[in-house]
């Protein structure tokens, strides 16, 4: 027996492949093999009982598994029994019967038929939002179908799914299905019900379920067989229709809903893609003569921006995190012998997240998928719906529907975080940081902590633990040269005088910095990076005169508002600030109030504009702004020019909201709006939504 597993768990050593030896039960896929991928490098084996399985996320070896050298690697696990209809579905069945099924399949996405199946989906998605306003979908459970399969693959790693994966071999003596029966009952009826209707009457419905019924003897039988009917053998048989139906309607359903769903959560916590999409669907699907918005195949063909943000949505969270294939020879890849049947994974969220494939991969950046950039993208890197001959057959029809929506649904909605948004763990730290940094002192740091934890919040509660932790860690991130701050939710900006203004275009504006002593420089940097994390385009001006700020001032009182195209803007001066002066080493000096009556309401008024059409009233504002640092410069150091201003801060709480960054100029002050401010009455931290007025 020592002998048998001796032999059995050194499969992987004995072929040099690093093995990962983590108890991988009880997590989930993807987070396992990132983990185990990130410490072990791109071709890790690791173990399921007894059985040896190896992860794969080297582009090349992808390559030749999924495309060069298929026909050798063409099974999925098979993990419903044959006693399950689904086992017959695509996805599911075995490699013979796949390739007759699939054939028959293969003209199922023709453009043609996408075309066709656009108004289903427009009154689709009429009735889903008919059905939102009535709430209908506020009862699913009273809607048994839409549970089941809604739940059919929330693998729940009970025995049945532990049976499968780790002692497959059991099914021999015994059938262990691997869904629930009672669940896959229901859809089978409701599938059964359909079909039989459909082929009773004689109906014929532009969708995918019809492809399967017109390939199959079934279709023949009902009502009056067609005269020249084909009764070849490749047709489909009753419960291979089921099998299809079943098979779509799962992997059609979840994987399409949880991207809709990440979308619009995103869209609320990152407004400034609603703003970019937006702008996109009225340049391309509004006509200005007609005053109309039409919407059709090929022009959702003709919106990178879409396309590039739904792209990088399924990057960071695939539907289907990782494929597999199992040999269907005993084969050898790349000189590694691998057993008939050995899995082999591909862990595509851990393929989208490593850095050697995208830059800063954690990130949420759509422009990596913009035209300009896709040569940058390596192949084999970038496998939401996998590729070669087995890859996902509903690409196409899953990318239509995602982008017909979504641009339905913007069109109508402007979706807002609200109490129960969930932040991104990564936003999250960010935030704390943003506290970190401008709070300083680690009582404040302390207190609010305490203040989220108290909330019945959950997402605040997070930012609490992340905000204890931050506190811990040594040395203060604010003597860190690198300012890391990024305010998610900076969606207004006020000053003493504006009142506050609704900030989330993208950028959001200009931050012009202009520093007049060198010995500033580093601090000026500084501030342009808060800035440019603030969403601004910002630019530092050295050694800025007082003659070269004027004349930037002239250049931007003589440029028309219309050509500007942020919803903030920002002028900030560092220099030494004594009486209230700017200039210092760098020649002449002016007082900080004269430049900043250049920039007067009356001034700003002129800026305020309306813009017709999707976007509604675009408010601009400039602000001509001189900051603490020309009184304070003196302190040389930000860290303690901050803490005077948090002194500041706590002296004067005029505002009940918390801002991120309170910068006390000559006669301005300025507040960044988060999102999250202090209610008066009840003392609790809150979330605030801003509303757009759309049309
Ligand atoms: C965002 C939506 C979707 C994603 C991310 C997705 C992803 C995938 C992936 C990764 C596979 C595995 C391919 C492989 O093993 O190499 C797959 C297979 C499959 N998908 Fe999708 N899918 C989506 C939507 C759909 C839709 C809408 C349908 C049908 C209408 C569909 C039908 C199928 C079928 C039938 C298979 C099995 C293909 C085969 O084994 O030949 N999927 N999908």
């Amino acid at each position: 027996m020592p002998t048998l597993l001796w032999q059995k768990w050194t499969f992987w050593k004995r072929r040099g492949i690093p093995t990962d030896w983590s108890v991988r039960s009880g997590q989930p896929f993807h987070i396992a093999d990132n983990d185990c991928h990130r410490k072990y490098g791109k071709i890790v084996g690791f173990y399921e009982g007894l059985r040896p399985c190896l992860s794969i996320t080297d582009p090349n070896l992808i390559r030749k598994i999924l495309v060069t050298e298929f026909h050798k690697f063409a099974e999925h696990r098979a993990l419903a029994s044959y006693s399950e209809p689904i086992s017959n579905g695509l996805f599911f069945c075995r490699y013979r019967q796949w390739k007759r099924i699939s054939a028959l399949h293969s003209t199922a996405f023709t453009t043609g038929r996408l075309k066709a199946m656009l108004p289903i989906m427009s009154d689709t998605f009429e009735r889903a939002v008919a059905g939102a306003d009535a709430n209908a979908l506020g009862h699913p459970k009273n809607n048994p179908l839409f549970t089941s399969v809604k739940t059919m693959f929330q693998i729940d790693q009970g025995l049945n799914d532990w049976l499968v994966y780790y002692m497959p071999f059991i099914r021999r003596f015994i059938d262990i299905p691997f869904f629930d029966r009672h669940k896959m009952q229901i859809i089978i009826d409701s599938v059964d019900h359909v079909v039989s209707e459909r082929v009773a009457r004689d109906v014929q419905v532009p969708d995918l379920l019809q492809h399967s019924v017109n390939a199959s003897v079934w279709a023949d039988s009902y009502p009056n067989p067609p005269a020249n009917t084909n009764k070849s053998f490749d047709k489909l048989t009753k419960v291979e229709v089921i099998g299809q139906a079943i098979n779509m309607l799962a992997a059609g359903h979840e994987t399409t809903a949880s991207q809709l769903c990440l979308i619009t959560r995103i869209l609320a916590l990152k407004p400034r893609y609603q703003t970019k999409l937006i702008h996109e669907i009225h340049n391309t699907l509004y006509t200005k003569d007609t005053n109309e918005l039409s919407m059709d195949y090929e022009k959702l063909q003709k919106m990178p921006f879409l396309d590039a943000f739904i792209k990088e949505v399924m990057r960071v969270n695939c539907s289907i995190t990782r494929i597999e294939r199992h040999p269907t020879i005993d084969t050898h890849l790349e000189g590694i012998h691998l057993p008939k049947g050995t899995p082999i994974i591909i862990p595509i969220w851990a393929l989208h997240l490593d850095p050697d494939n995208f830059t800063d991969p954690l990130e949420f950046k759509p422009e990596r998928f913009l035209p300009d950039n896709l040569d940058d993208i390596k192949p084999y890197t970038y496998l939401p719906f996998s590729t070669g001959p087995r890859n996902c057959i509903g690409l196409r029809f899953a990318i239509l529907e995602l982008k017909y929506t979504l641009v339905k649904l913007l069109c109508r909605y402007e979706f807002v975080p609200c109490d129960e948004t969930k932040l991104f763990n990564n936003d999250m730290a960010q935030k704390c940081r943003i506290f970190g940094e401008f709070t300083l002192v680690r009582d404040n740091c302390k207190q609010l902590a305490k203040m989220l934890q108290e909330s019945d919040n959950e997402a605040n509660r997070m930012a609490a633990a992340e905000l204890r932790r931050f506190n811990l860690s040594e040395p203060p991130m604010t003597n860190s040269s690198n300012i890391y701050l990024n305010v998610q939710f900076a969606r207004s900006m006020r000053t003493h005088t504006t009142g506050e203004q609704k900030m989330d275009s993208d950028p959001r504006g200009e931050a012009w910095i202009f520093v007049t002593i060198p010995e500033l420089d580093k601090l000026a940097k500084r501030f342009g990076s808060i800035f440019q994390q603030l969403l601004f385009n910002a630019v530092v001006y050295h050694n800025a005169t007082i003659d070269l700020i004027n004349a930037k001032i002239n250049e931007l009182a003589n440029k028309p508002a219309r050509d500007y195209h942020g919803d903030a803007f920002v002028m900030m001066f560092i220099g030494h600030g004594k009486e209230e002066m700017i200039g210092g080493q760098c020649g002449n000096r002016e007082r900080i109030s004269d430049i900043v009556a250049k920039f007067d309401e009356n001034r700003l008024n002129e800026w305020f504009y309306p813009v017709n059409g999707l976007i509604g009233h675009v408010n601009v504002f400039g602000q001509a702004l001189s900051h603490t640092i020309a009184q304070y410069s003196w302190y040389k150091s930000l860290y303690q020019l901050l803490l005077k201003t948090i002194k500041r801060v706590k002296q004067d709480y005029t505002f009940n909201q918390k801002p991120e960054i309170r910068m006390f100029g000559v006669d301005q002050d300025i507040y960044f709006n988060p999102g999250i401010y202090i209610d008066s009455d009840s003392n609790e931290v809150k979330k605030k939504t801003f509303h757009n007025v759309r049309p």
